[in-house]
């Protein structure tokens, strides 16, 4: 099956935040990235999620991605921590290497599985709700 999916790439700046929050709001799904050779990019992780959590809702898909899992020599984040952090966030994670391409098909294959599911169950509820018996009108008892 193939899947069209539209990235769009917004600013991860603190003052960018109230911009960046009406992109989330439209969005299906939410890719949070940060570096794992750079631990401030980790530190502003949890303040990103609660932000698009609270724009887009507790339920929203969220893609946790450290990248440059190549440069190994200069890692500041490890693995055990940030898969902690995803898990304690109920979000997805994975380490990938926009250099190497490791792991980059993979995580995205993996979120737009997770959103098609997620839209197969929408479908399921509107069956489901348009299921239900029609009550009749008192003229034709
Ligand atoms: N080794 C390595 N370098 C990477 C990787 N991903 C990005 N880079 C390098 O990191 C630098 C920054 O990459 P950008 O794509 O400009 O980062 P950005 O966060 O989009 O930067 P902004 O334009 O400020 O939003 C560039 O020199 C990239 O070549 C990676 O996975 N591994």
């Amino acid at each position: 099956m193939q899947v069209a999916m539209q990235l769009w790439d917004t600013a991860g700046q603190e003052r960018y935040r109230s911009i960046t929050k009406q992109f989330f709001r439209k969005a299906d799904g939410v890719v949070v990235m940060y570096d794992v050779t750079v631990e401030e990019s980790f530190r502003a992780v949890q303040p990103w999620l609660s932000n698009v959590q609270e724009a887009a809702g507790e339920g929203i898909p969220i893609l946790l991605l450290g990248n440059k899992m190549d440069m190994e020599g200069e890692r500041e984040v490890s693995f055990k921590e940030a898969e902690q952090l995803a898990f304690e966030n109920k979000v997805m994670f994975f380490e990938v290497s926009a250099y190497t391409a490791k792991n980059v098909t993979e995580s995205l294959t993996h979120l737009a599985r997770v959103l098609m599911e997620q839209e197969d169950r929408v479908r399921d509820t509107t069956v489901i709700l348009s299921a239900q018996p029609v009550k009749k009108k008192a003229c034709c008892k």
